[in-house]
């Protein structure tokens, strides 16, 4: 909302000129740039040229055509040229069956015409968000099931070993841990390592979705439920059947919602807004997220039955900090992986690098530790790398700034540093919880985390 682009770049492949126009417009608000193009010919130069966040491709070319052939033949080719693209679907018949054989061949999403423009925007957000945690950690030929779990610490052998015996059962898991921990990728372990592994995984971030949104982005709705409800429209929930759905900081979820998901739950059937008839589902949840403990156990915030639901499995994921033992490893799998990535060589880092690395205090997680390889590996002029090229904030510096804030200094007007304070201070007040200091700046998850990147966070 009157914030700059959170995101580089977006293609719209549409043979609709209308709807290249409309969405043009509209994803301007989340890309620095949105290409359009009639047809997919038309769009392989561009998207040799740059590679895009997310491409969002129509289902349908042919005239007449609705059983979106072309358009899956199109995803095939595209993910062909790069499989971590992210692509979202444009399916013009709310047809569940086109959605989910999308998202089965590699496809990210799907939004069906008409859409709602908040809904458009939500679900390119997500996807966009999906391709910057995907380009930031899968290795360039990606290993199928998505990038690895790393971690041989007691904790982590221990998260490791309960995904092993949870994966094959169809039990709900709940992944507990702050931001940036691993949450996602235990829920994609899980789905892996499971019996449905060759059916879809769906996830819904509860953060990103914007509360009115969220009923009928679950359980869908019919034609006509509420004013904005022109076509039928097929939730995650039915849309995820036969795999597995990964309800991402399930903290959100309203709790008006939360005994309506109990229900589905429960019964096994999913009822769309204004159906009257309830649709069997098969689905196995994993839900993620970063609140504590203390408050996940309190009724006013989250209904105890559901609780009891999700987590007949619960699976806790240790702050970085806790387990140093995991830092070495993940230094050097992400030190490769972005030389390999910027055509550099892998660079050396002095012990006193290896040192500071070691004993950070990582408020940001293993996230925070990557994105600091990253720009350490894109920045750094001379090796071996030493503690400077990483930018950390010292403990001392951050307990220090933790203490009351001090008003801000007159005489510094000096933006970025302001941001950064900012940025800081919201981040402390809510104990790193990234949906609440996102809420409370009044940015987005994803406009946080690029803030928080920039500042070194
Ligand atoms: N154990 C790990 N091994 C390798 N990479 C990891 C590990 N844990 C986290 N990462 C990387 O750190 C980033 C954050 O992980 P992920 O998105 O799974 O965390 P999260 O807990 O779901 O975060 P959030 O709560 O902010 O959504 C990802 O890019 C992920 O690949």
């Amino acid at each position: 909302m009157g914030t700059a682009p959170e995101f580089e770049f977006c293609v719209v492949i549409d043979d609709d000129d209308d709807i290249l126009m409309a969405s043009r417009l509209l994803l301007r608000r989340l890309f620095r740039d949105v290409a359009i193009a009639n047809t997919p010919d038309e769009a392989l130069p561009l998207i040799a040229a740059r590679t895009p966040d997310v491409v969002l491709l129509d289902a349908n070319f042919a005239r007449g055509a609705t059983d979106a052939t072309e358009g899956l033949a199109w995803l095939d080719r595209l993910l062909a040229i790069d499989p971590e693209m992210v692509v979202v679907m444009i399916t013009a018949h709310a047809g569940v069956q086109v959605a989910v054989t999308a998202m089965k061949r590699g496809a990210t999403d799907f939004v069906s015409k008409p859409w709602s423009n908040d809904r458009l925007l939500a679900t390119v957000r997500t996807a966009a968000s999906l391709r910057r945690s995907r380009s930031a950690t899968n290795a360039p030929a990606p290993i199928a099931g998505g990038s690895p779990l790393l971690g041989a610490s007691p904790a982590m052998a221990r998260v490791h070993s309960l995904i092993a015996r949870a994966a094959p059962t169809d039990a709900n898991v709940l992944v507990l841990g702050e931001n940036g921990t691993g949450k996602e990728l235990v829920a994609r372990e899980l789905h892996r390592q499971s019996l449905r592994a060759d059916k879809v995984m769906l996830t819904v971030d509860l953060g990103a979705v914007s509360e009115d949104l969220i009923d009928s982005e679950l359980f869908g709705h019919v034609k006509g439920a509420f004013t904005d409800a022109r076509t039928d429209r097929v939730g995650r929930i039915q849309a995820a059947d036969g795999g597995t759905l990964f309800l991402d900081e399930i903290g959100n979820l309203p709790l008006r919602l939360q005994p309506k998901l109990l229900t589905v739950l429960e019964q096994r059937r999913v009822t769309p807004v204004g159906a009257n008839k309830p649709v069997p589902v098969n689905i196995r949840v994993v839900a993620a997220t970063n609140l504590p403990p203390e408050k996940l156990r309190d009724e006013a915030h989250f209904r105890q039955d559901l609780l009891f639901r999700l987590n007949t499995v619960e699976i806790d994921l240790p702050p970085l900090r806790e387990r140093p033992e995991d830092v070495p490893e993940l230094i050097d799998h992400y030190l490769e992986h972005y030389a390999r990535r910027y055509a550099r060589p892998v660079p050396a880092l002095s012990p006193a690098a290896r040192r500071a690395l070691l004993t950070h205090h990582w408020p940001g997680n293993v996230r925070a530790l990557r994105h600091a390889l990253e720009r350490a590996v894109i920045l750094a002029r001379d090796v071996p790398l030493e503690p400077d090229d990483f930018a950390l904030v010292p403990a001392a510096a951050r307990v220090v700034a933790a203490a009351p804030a001090p008003p801000p200094a007159p005489d510094d007007f000096n933006l970025e540093r302001v941001e950064r304070r900012l940025v800081e201070e919201a981040l402390k007040k809510h104990g790193y919880n990234i949906s609440l200091a996102a809420a409370e700046l009044g940015l987005s998850r994803a406009a946080l985390y690029r803030r928080m990147e920039k500042h070194g966070l």
